[in-house]
């Protein structure tokens, strides 16, 4: 039977990666505007990425307490189909952005207690999907993309009424675990498949893809 997983790649910066994800089976990949991360790119770089993606493959930009400018600057360039809002936007600005690009958004939340699931009510009602990865320490360089889990636990039985993704420290070893204890059905990664930060590897790309897919 097909699997109703949906996978997400992310920090992709070659073509033929994207190519890769897709063929495999991913759903989502993920271009990063975010320049302290490993896996930034240039509005040129991710305007060649979008253009390698098949049809049907969704094109995510990532950003990270983005002003209009920004934003702004990848949806004139760029051919993409939905945000994902890393930093600490808050609600009103989860639905400013919504507004303004007709593009629907992904709100990830940061997770290490339950007092943080409870938060997470807050942008239920107004992003289009919530993506859960674990929280960065404080005053951390990277709001994401570290490669650390956190306790999954935490997240087993939760209902939100708009779809969820899980992340953080996800690979190809641990993410049938991952999926099958949460109840999740769409994952992200992106450090778990890299031989090296913002060096991904297509052999671990595929191993995960399949990993969660046959999940
Ligand atoms: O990937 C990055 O460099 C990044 C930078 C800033 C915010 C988020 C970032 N990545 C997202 O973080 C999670 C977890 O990543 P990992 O698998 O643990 O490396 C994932 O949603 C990425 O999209």
């Amino acid at each position: 039977m097909p699997s109703d997983v949906k996978v997400k790649i992310c920090g992709l910066r070659d073509p033929a990666h994207v190519e890769l994800a897709a063929r495999a089976g991913a759903a989502y990949v993920g271009f990063v505007f975010f320049p302290k991360s490993p896996r930034n790119l240039s509005l040129d770089e991710a305007r060649e990425l979008a253009w390698a993606a098949p049809v049907g493959l969704a094109k995510v930009a990532l950003v990270v307490n983005a002003d209009d400018a920004q934003l702004d600057a990848i949806n004139d360039r760029v051919a993409i189909d939905m945000w994902q809002l890393h930093g600490s936007e808050s609600p009103e600005r989860v639905a400013e952005i919504k507004k303004r690009y007709g593009l629907p958004v992904m709100k990830a939340v940061g997770v290490a207690t339950r007092d943080d699931v409870a938060a997470i009510d807050l942008y239920a009602g107004v992003a289009d999907q919530l993506l859960i990865d674990a929280k960065a320490p404080k005053g951390a360089d990277l709001p994401g993309g570290r490669g650390l889990p956190f306790d999954w636990e935490l997240v087993v039985r939760k209902y939100w009424p708009c779809p969820w993704m899980l992340a953080g420290g996800l690979t190809p070893e641990n993410v049938g675990r991952a999926i099958n204890l949460t109840g999740a059905r769409q994952v992200d990664v992106s450090s778990g498949v890299e031989s090296a930060p913002g060096v991904k590897d297509p052999a671990l790309i595929e191993a995960f893809i399949k990993a969660a897919l046959t999940a």
